[in-house]
C-alpha cells in the first residue's frame, strides 16, 4: 500500500537506484523522493523513471524528509554527512554504506542519535532485496517500525543485535550477488568453450540459479541434501564436484567472504577517524 513517507537519498547510484526502484510508486509515492546527487543525468534518470524530485547538492528539501537515506561511498560519507548536519533534527537517518560505523555517523552529526545502519543487496530493484538492519539506541519503536517498512518494501529484513556482524552480512548477502553473477558468468564461458551458443550458454545458467534457488528457498532439506539428488553415483555431478574441491573453490569462497568481511571493517576503521 502507497504512503506519503518522505524519503530523502544523499547519493543516487547503483545501490540507491535499486532501492529507488523498489520504493517508487509501492511504499510511497516518487514525488516524495528526493535524491541529491552531483551527477546531473544520474538525477534525470530517476527522476523521468520515478518521478522523484532532485537536487545536485544538499539542500533545504531534506529537512522536510522524515527518513533521510546515506547512499554514498564509504569514502564520501564524513564530508557529506558533516554538510548533512544542519538540515538533520529528528529525522530517522539510515545507512546502507559499506563499513562506516554509526557511532562515527552520530559524532559527524552532532549527536544524532536515530540511526539506522542496514545493508540491503541490489535484488532490492525487484522486490527480492534481502537487508541486514542494526539500530542505535536512539531509534524510536516509530522509526525502526519505519526503517523495516522501507526495507521491506524491497524484500527481507534480518534485524541483528550487534553492529559488528554488519561487516559478515555485507561479506555474505551484501556482496553476495556479484558472486552469483560470477559463477553465472563461469557457467556461461563454459557453455561456449563447449560448443553451445552465448544465448544458450546464458539462458541454461541464468534458468539453472533461478530453479535451484527456488528449490532451496521452498525446500525444508538443508541444501546439502539436495546437493546430494543431484550427485548420481560415479555420474557427471560428481565428476564436477570433486574437480571443484580439487581446486579448493569451497575453500576459496569462505576465504573470500571472510576477505570482504575484513574489508568492511577496514573501511569503518578507515573513513570512520576523526
Ligand atoms: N552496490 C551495491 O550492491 C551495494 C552498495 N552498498 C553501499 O551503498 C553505497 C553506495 O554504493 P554504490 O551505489 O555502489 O556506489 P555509487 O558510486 O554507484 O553511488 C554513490 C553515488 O553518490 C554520489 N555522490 C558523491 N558525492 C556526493 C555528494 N557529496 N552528495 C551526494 N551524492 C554524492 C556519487 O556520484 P559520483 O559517482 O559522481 O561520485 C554516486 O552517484 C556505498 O556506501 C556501498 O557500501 C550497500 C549494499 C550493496
Ligand atoms: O562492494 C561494496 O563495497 C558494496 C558493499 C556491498 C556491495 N557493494
Amino acid at each position: 500500500m502507497q504512503g506519503n513517507l518522505k524519503i530523502g537519498f544523499i547519493g543516487g547510484g547503483n545501490m540507491a537506484s535499486a532501492l529507488i526502484g523498489g520504493l517508487a510508486g509501492k511504499l510511497t509515492a516518487g514525488a516524495n523522493i528526493h535524491v541529491v546527487d552531483p551527477n546531473a543525468d544520474a538525477l534525470q534518470k530517476l527522476q523521468s523513471t520515478f518521478g522523484v524530485t532532485t537536487s545536485p547538492q544538499i539542500d533545504a528539501a531534506l529537512a522536510q524528509c522524515e527518513v533521510i537515506v546515506l547512499s554514498v561511498k564509504p569514502q564520501q560519507m564524513k564530508d557529506v554527512v558533516q554538510q548533512l548536519r544542519p538540515h538533520v533534527s529528528k529525522q530517522l537517518v539510515l545507512s546502507i554504506a559499506a563499513g562506516i560505523r554509526a557511532v562515527d555517523l552520530s559524532r559527524w552529526l552532532g549527536g544524532h542519535a536515530a540511526i539506522v545502519r542496514t545493508m540491503p543487496n541490489t535484488p532490492a530493484l525487484i522486490g527480492k532485496g534481502i537487508t541486514g538492519m542494526v539500530a542505535m539506541d536512539g531509534v524510536s519503536d516509530a522509526q525502526r517500525n519505519a526503517a523495516d517498512a522501507i526495507m521491506r518494501a524491497v524484500g527481507a529484513t534480518v534485524w541483528l543485535d550487534n553492529e559488528s556482524l554488519i561487516d559478515p552480512v555485507t561479506a555474505v548477502s551484501g556482496s553476495g550477488p556479484a558472486y552469483v553473477f560470477y559463477f553465472i558468468e563461469a557457467m556461461q564461458q563454459a557453455a561456449q568453450e563447449m560448443g553451445l551458443t552465448a544465448e544458450q550458454g546464458n539462458q541454461l545458467a541464468i534458468e539453472t540459479f533461478v530453479g535451484a534457488a527456488q528449490l532451496a528457498a521452498n525446500s525444508t532439506d538443508p541444501v546439502s541434501v539436495l546437493r546430494e539428488r543431484v550427485t548420481s553415483k560415479g555420474g557427471t555431478t560428481y565428476a564436477a564436484l570433486t574437480s571443484m574441491d580439487g581446486s579448493g573453490v569451497k575453500d576459496a569462497i569462505v576465504k573470500a567472504l571472510k576477505a570482504a568481511a575484513a574489508r568492511g571493517k577496514e573501511l569503518g576503521e578507515e573513513f570512520g577517524k576523526d
